[in-house]
């Protein structure tokens, strides 16, 4: 049994994170942590999840689950993963982070961690089909070449804070890479005003917010007399938690390291 603590537990994917550790036989809900002035702090996560009392309260101190807890999920905010992911490495807790809008030196501060022993699974997005969506932007762009012009439009609800969502991000990063191009440098985000005939060298980026749409991701290609759209809808948050789930029963028998989903779902070599 894999005891299993997690991080943002009244939040939209924490309360379908308690939901998944409870129904699952290998793994035990061992702590539910929130912000500090959290209203919800010291009701049942089960009961807040819309489940029943799991006999875990949430609470603001992760001394109260540490020493009980094997691995933590955590889909909260940049800020509070960046301050827990010392102490719960420190404490040799694995590790898996769905929170987006982590910058590039808070990926390297994680690396370091796993450098020191951490065990940790850092994926900007759970699910399976978008997994797929990356394994395949990767084939699919080198094999279109330059003559095809890339787009990347995300929509989520209109409660998402960060922008491009960090789904979009990882696959601006996975496709100026396959065409050559820095992902930094050499992408425009949205366009307004006179700014000019389209250069083959970007790649545009799209985010579009409104209502409670859970997100959708589409890759456009696009050349003179076609275009190859590769889209991904998620439906409902389960299937980000269920690759939660995935992550935490991976790292259980993995070495020391940073991971991603691609090497949760065996998809490296796709
Ligand atoms: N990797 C993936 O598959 C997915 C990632 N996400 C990401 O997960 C994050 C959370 O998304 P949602 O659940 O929609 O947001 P949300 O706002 O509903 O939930 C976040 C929760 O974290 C809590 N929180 C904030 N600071 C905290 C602290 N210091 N300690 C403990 N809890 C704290 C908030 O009170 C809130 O309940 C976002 O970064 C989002 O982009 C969301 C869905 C899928
Ligand atoms: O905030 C969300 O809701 C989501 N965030 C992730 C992201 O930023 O890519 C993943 C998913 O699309 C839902």
């Amino acid at each position: 049994m894999i005891r299993v603590a997690i991080v943002g537990a009244a939040g939209r994917m924490g309360r379908m994170l308690v939901t998944g550790v409870m129904l699952d036989p290998e793994l035990a809900l061992s702590g539910a942590l929130e912000y500090s002035g959290c209203p919800l702090l010291g009701q049942d996560a089960g009961v807040v999840a819309g489940q029943s009392a799991a006999g875990v309260r949430i609470t603001d101190k992760i001394e109260d689950f540490i020493a009980n807890t094997d691995a933590v999920i955590d889909f909260s905010s940049q800020a509070s993963t960046m301050e827990l992911a010392p102490r719960l490495a420190a404490a040799g807790v694995n590790i898996a982070i769905g929170t987006t809008g982590l910058t590039d030196g808070d990926k390297a501060a994680l690396r370091s961690l796993t450098a020191a022993g951490a065990k940790i699974v850092q994926a900007p997005n759970m699910s399976i089909g978008v997994n797929l969506l990356f394994a395949l932007c990767a084939k699919v762009a080198p094999l279109l070449g330059e003559d095809y012009d890339i787009e990347v439009v995300e929509m989520h609800h209109n409660k998402k804070k960060d922008a491009p969502s960090g789904t979009a991000e990882r696959l601006g990063e996975i496709l100026a890479k396959a065409r050559g191009l820095d992902y930094g440098h050499d992408t425009r985000h949205g366009r307004v005003g006179m700014v000019g005939a389209r250069s083959k060298g970007e790649i545009g980026m799209h985010a579009l917010r409104g209502g409670d749409v859970v997100g959708d991701h589409t890759v456009i290609f696009a050349a003179e007399g076609e275009r190859v759209e590769l889209t991904h809808k998620a439906s409902s948050r389960e299937t980000f938690a269920k690759g939660a789930l995935r992550a935490v029963k991976f790292l259980a028998t993995a070495k020391a390291g940073l991971y991603d989903m691609q090497d949760v779902l065996g998809l490296k070599d796709f």
